[in-house]
Order: C-alpha cells, then structure tokens, then sequence
C-alpha cells in the first residue's frame, strides 16, 4: 500500500476513474461516511470481520474446541495465531517447567506456550519454585523457553517444513523426513544406571543389553540434554499414555527438539482425550531427546558421540547424538519390560491380531522378520504391531501407533500399509521424485532402513482399544538366511521356549561389500536388546502363560527356500500368508506331520495354497549336500549360543528346564 499511510482504513476504487487511467485510490476512516453511489461493492450486504491482515489471518484459525476454556492471565501467555494446545496453560507450563529445570543451578526454566514467531507478547511466566537464589541467577535463567506442547499432526508439519532441512510432503501426504547421521537404533550405546536396586534387579553381564553407568554420569548428560534443549528458542513437549490397559497405563513426556520427533511420538504413543490431556498431572516417565546434540566424551562410560541412557530410579531417559526416532520407542519398551514383570504382566516384542472369532496369534521375531507385515492382515483385526504387554485378563498393546519398515514396498503385496502412508504419517529417510514428491520405496541411497511410522487407526481394521483375550498361536517368525529352517513347524512347549530364548534370526550382512553370507543374529526372548531382567524371568512367565491358555507354538521362517541367501530365493509373502492363515483357521493343527533330522521340527505335509515341495527344506535344495552341511552349521551356532543358558532354571519347573534344554538341534 505504498503512498498510502493510513492502515486500518478501508480501501475502495473510485467510479469516477477515467475510463482507461488506473482507479484513483480513495482511502477513508470507518467507511461508512462515503455514499453508496459514488463506491463499488460487489456485496454491499456482507461486512468482513477483520481490520487488518494480521486479523484477516486470525480468522483463518478457529479456536479448538477444549474440553474446558482456556484460562487466561495468571502470568501464563497464552499463544495467539501460533500452534495452539488444548490444555490448561499454567498447570501444564508449570510442569514444563520443572521437567526442565536445571539440577545444579537455577530452578525451573522461564517458559512460554506456543511458537516464538508468533507469541512474541512476553509477560511474566511461572517458575518452578519461584524463589530462585540471585546469586544462581544466569543468562540462561533469564531467557524463555518455547513449549510446544501435545501439538497436531498439521502444526507439526507446518513446523517440520518451516524449519527442519529434510522436510517435505510426500503426494499421498506424508510427511517425508531425515533422522540425519542414524538411520537405525545404536545398541551398543545404550547405557542403564546400575544403582543399589538395579544392580540385583537387572540383568548385567555377558549377552545383557544393560550397559552399565553410574548415577552422577547420567546426570551429567541429563543436565546437558536439559542445557541444550533450554537454549533452544523452543522445544515440542508430547504428554502421552502407553499401555492400553487401562489398569497399567503408564504416563510419559517427551521432550524434543524436532517437529518429526513430535510427529513421530504422537502417531507412536497412545493420543490422550484433551480431556485426559487436561487432567494428565505428572508424568511418570519422561524422555529428554536432544537429538544431535552429542554426549561429552569426556564423561565416564561414553565411548562415542551417540549416548542412550535410561535411569529407572529416576524415571528418565536422556538420548544425545542420535535423531533416529526409534531409540524412543524402544527406549520406552525397555521400561515396561521392567515395570510390567514387577506387575506379573509379560511384556513382549511381538505382533498381535485377532480374529473374527476372538482367536488372538502372537507374532514374535526379531527387526525384519515380519511381525508388522503379517499382524497386518486384511481378514483380522489388528491389536498391534510391534510391544505388547500379555496379563492375567489378555493382550494389551503398548503402543498406539505402527513403525513399518519400508523397503521394497508394494501396494499390491502389502496394501493396508501403503493406505497408510498419508497425511499425519511420518516417513523416515525414504527417496522421492523432487516434483511429484512420489515415494521411490525400492530406493536405498539414504538407508535400507526406510519407515513409516502412522496411527494404529490409519489400518481399516485395527482393534480399538488395542486389547484382546489370551492368545491362542504363539508364532515365532525367523527370517532364515541359510534357508535350512522349514516355512512351518509346530512347536511343543519346551521347542517353543528353547526358540523364544534362542531368538534367532539370519540377517545379511553389508550389502555394499563383496561378502555376502548371511549372518546370524541370537536376541534372547526376540528382543535381547530391550529387555532388562534374565530373559529366563521372561520365559517363564511365556511358558506359564502358553500352558494355562493351551496355546500352540509355531516356528515360521519368512526368510530364504532352496538354498542360501545368494542361491536361493526369499519364501514368497503370499507363501507365508498363507501358512499363517491356516494357523488361525486352525486347518494346520489337524494336518499330518513329520519330523526334521536334527532341529526335531514338526513339519506339515500340505498347507493349502503352498506348494508341498517347499514344506520340507531339504526338497527346495538341489544341492544336498550343501543342504547338510549348511544345517550343522546352524545347528552348531544355535548350541554355542544356547550354552550360557545351560546353567540357568526356567521357572518353578525343573522338569520343563530339562525339556528345553534337550529341545535344541541334536546332531
Ligand atoms: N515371506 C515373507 N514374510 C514376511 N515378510 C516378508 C516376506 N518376504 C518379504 N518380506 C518383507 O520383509 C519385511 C518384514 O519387515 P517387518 O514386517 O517390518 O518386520 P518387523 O516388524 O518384524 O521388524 C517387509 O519389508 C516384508 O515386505
Ligand atoms: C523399530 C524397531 O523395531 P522393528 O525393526 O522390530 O520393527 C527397531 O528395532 O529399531
Ligand atoms: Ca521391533
Ligand atoms: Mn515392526
């Protein structure tokens, strides 16, 4: 509006303009002076609402409906056209506040809800206490603190694309973000306080995911993830539930630097009522991502730049120098695998669908085997993806979200899973057409492991709440690489404990080097790296459980048929699908049987739309000797990796021990 001074005036073209020189541009206070005949309007009748262009864009935002109002005042500011949140300002900035607060200096960081764009009206906020020591007074203290606070999947794209380099929507809508450096979890940083109570609680030692750390280590890198994330101009603050049991429901924060970290949480967690969210009080565990902020190497126990680290007594978990979005949920996983057992509830790495009868299968097996591709099932309702917990009533899902990985996706093999992949869906470090923004999902230059991560009811049949009763199948995928264990077995108890234990797996190594021989991978109970006690505790409750429900063991080996990885082929998806459609129908269970030579697996003669001569692996190899040999070798691997459990007893049950113990290969 150049030349023209005043602003909050209304604009008008003069009729009076010659007819081929520009309208001379009349400006008037109010308006409603000037008589109708000397002005054009095309709608006399309808007046707008809005003065100016900052109110024009006001309006585009209607207020959510909370489920009680907003409070204003209080010292608390309240955004104005920036994201908004559902929930009761002051309480929620005062519990911020002391998630926040330093332990060492000053209390309570000063902040503010809402983008720092937009609420730029600073008014005095509370502190948690409020009487701060002057002389702990710092410049840190003085500055203020964004929270974003439980925002919507569309804020959080407007955030991602506004200031996360990588940010993009995809043509079906997702939004296709980097995890930077760290493209998958980083186990081997992972590190839990070993206090006087985890010490004799937890599992530490030989093959223990528990990296041992000292209390004052933690607290140093919880300070420097709380000093980094105070020093940004905001920080996304998700309060969410796990657990759909309601009776063991677990309350976390997470507090991030990342609008993807945001998205991702809120797809993968439990999404709280914003009645729920207005009530949420406390959290009971709280997660402090500084993402690539890296951890100091100069504090005890860090041996790279990337540190994950979970304090049980605390209730907190710090991760520095990673953005990989996983390392959260699996972070959160390791936690009810010590908070359930406590409650006598199993927590479990598996799948879980449900019939239309009620029959409820379990699908257990390690990064890759197939638990969220087969709980992903047009013809049954899907209860979850990937953590479960297994109580004294049934199944309950930890989660309220799916992590598929998307590697060679296909809509026609995999369709539920590509309808998902939409708006609100977070897409990890997957390749796209710089135009069209399609997904190029065969496309591997970022990382193979490419993932989608989405709300469990983005699939059309997921169960919700995501419960079920006890289960009837235990199913334990391995995706066999040497291509020597059978598509299906039917397992007895001690065979299905001595798996679960084993918890095997054949990955291939490095595709970028020469070598490619598969490797295998022994993760007790599927999960090694997540759990926290002696995975016999685990087994014992699963056999406890598997015995009182009658529930049937299966082994399925969603890997390699007639020979090798190189040699042979991956056993087709439609294969698999139907070796565990005829699990569910219980069609399996009545077939007629044979056993394998040394693993002892009870194979099937016929499973109905699967060709026989695959059944029996040796049939699928032409090569029999090679077919021998790559047995034994298995065998053997599966023996030296079982005998740090030979020691160990499994529950009340001697006799149950002895079972397992002879239930491995026998050669
Ligand atoms: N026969 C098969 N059974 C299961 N998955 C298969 C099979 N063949 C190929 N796949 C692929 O293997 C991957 C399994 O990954 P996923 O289900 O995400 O594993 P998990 O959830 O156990 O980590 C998917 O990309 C799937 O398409
Ligand atoms: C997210 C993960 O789980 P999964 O590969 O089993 O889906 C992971 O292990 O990082
Ligand atoms: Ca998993
Ligand atoms: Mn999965």
């Amino acid at each position: 509006m150049a030349g023209n001074g005043n602003t909050d005036g209304e604009f008008s073209f003069s009729a009076a303009a010659a007819r081929d020189a520009l309208p001379r541009i009349t400006t008037e206070k109010g308006a409603k002076s000037t008589t109708s005949s000397d002005v054009c309007h095309d709608d006399t009748a309808s007046r707008v609402n809005f003065q100016t262009i900052d109110q024009l864009h006001s309006l585009q935002k209607k207020r959510s409906a909370p489920t009680t109002p907003l409070k204003e005042g209080g010292g608390v500011v309240m955004g104005t056209s920036g994201p908004t949140t559902p929930v009761s300002g002051e309480s929620m900035l005062q519990s911020v506040s002391a998630s926040l607060a330093s332990l060492t200096r000053e209390t309570g960081p000063k902040v503010i809800r809402g983008d720092p764009t937009s609420a730029a009206k600073v008014a005095h906020v509370p502190q948690t206490p409020t009487s701060a020591p002057a002389a702990d007074v710092s410049d840190s203290s003085l500055k203020f603190t964004h929270v974003l606070h439980n925002l919507s999947p569309a804020e959080l794209y407007e955030q991602a694309i506004k200031y996360e380099k990588g940010s993009f929507v995809t043509s079906t809508g997702a939004l296709a973000t980097l995890s930077g450096a760290k493209t998958g979890r980083s186990p081997k940083d992972k590190r839990v306080v070993k206090d006087e109570t985890t010490a004799s609680e937890l599992w530490w030692g030989k093959g223990s995911p528990n990296i041992e750390m000292d209390e004052q280590s933690f607290l140093v890198n919880r300070e420097r993830a709380v000093d980094y994330l105070n020093s940004l101009d905001k920080v996304f603050v998700n309060d969410q539930y796990l657990n759909w049991d309601p009776e063991n429901r677990i309350k976390v924060r997470i507090v991030s630097a990342r609008a993807y970290h945001s998205l991702f949480m809120h797809n993968m967690c439990i999404r709280p009522t914003a009645e729920e969210l207005e009530n949420f009080g406390t959290p009971d565990f709280t997660i402090y991502n500084a993402g690539k902020f890296p951890c100091n190497r100069f504090t005890h126990y860090m041996t790279s730049s990337t540190s994950v680290d979970i304090n049980l007594g605390r209730r907190e978990m710090v991760i520095l120098g990673t953005q990989y979005a996983g390392e959260m949920k699996k972070g959160l996983f390791g936690v009810m695998h010590y908070l359930m057992p406590k409650r006598k509830i199993l927590s479990i790495h598996s799948g879980c669908n449900m019939g239309k009868d009620g029959d409820v299968a379990l699908f257990f097996g390690l990064s890759g085997t197939g638990k969220t591709t087969l709980s992903t099932d047009h013809n049954r309702y899907l209860i979850g993806d990937d953590e479960h917990c297994w109580s004294e009533t049934g199944v309950s899902n930890i989660e309220g979200g799916c992590y598929a990985k998307c590697i060679d996706l296909s809509r026609e093999k995999e369709p539920d899973i590509w309808n998902a992949i939409k708006f609100g869906t977070v897409l990890e470090n997957v390749v796209f057409d710089e135009h069209t923004r399609e997904v190029d999902y065969t496309d591997k230059s970022v990382t193979e492991n490419t993932r989608a991560a989405y709300p469990i009811e983005y699939i059309p049949n997921s169960k919700i709440p995501c419960v079920g009763p006890h289960p009837k199948n235990v199913i334990l995928l391995a995706c066999d690489a040497f291509g020597v264990l059978p598509p299906v077995s039917k397992l007895d108890l001690a065979q299905t404990m001595y798996h679960f234990i084993s918890g095997y797996t054949a990955l291939v190594a490095g595709t970028e080097e020469g070598v490619k021989e598969p490797r295998a991978t022994f993760s007790a109970c599927f999960g090694a790296a997540f759990i926290m006690l002696h995975p016999t505790k685990y087994a014992a409750m699963l056999a406890e459980k598997m015995q009182a429900q009658g529930a049937t063991g299966w082994l399925v080996n969603t890997g390699w048929s007639g020979g090798s990885y190189g040699s042979g082929s991956r056993i087709k998806l439609a294969y698999t699908r139907k070796i565990i459609d005829a699990i569910h129908s219980g069609s399996l269970l009545n077939a007629t049987y044979q056993k394998t030579e040394i693993f002892g697996l009870e194979i099937p003669n016929e499973v109905e739309g699967v060709p026989s001569e695959i059944l029996e692996p040796m049939n699928a190899w032409e090569d029999k000797v090679a077919y021998k040999d790559t047995l034994l070798k298995l065998a053997g691997l599966f023996r030296n990796n079982f005998e740090t459990f030979t020691s160990h007893k499994i529950g009340e049950d001697g006799k149950l021990t002895e079972e397992i113990l002879a239930a491995g290969p026998n050669f």
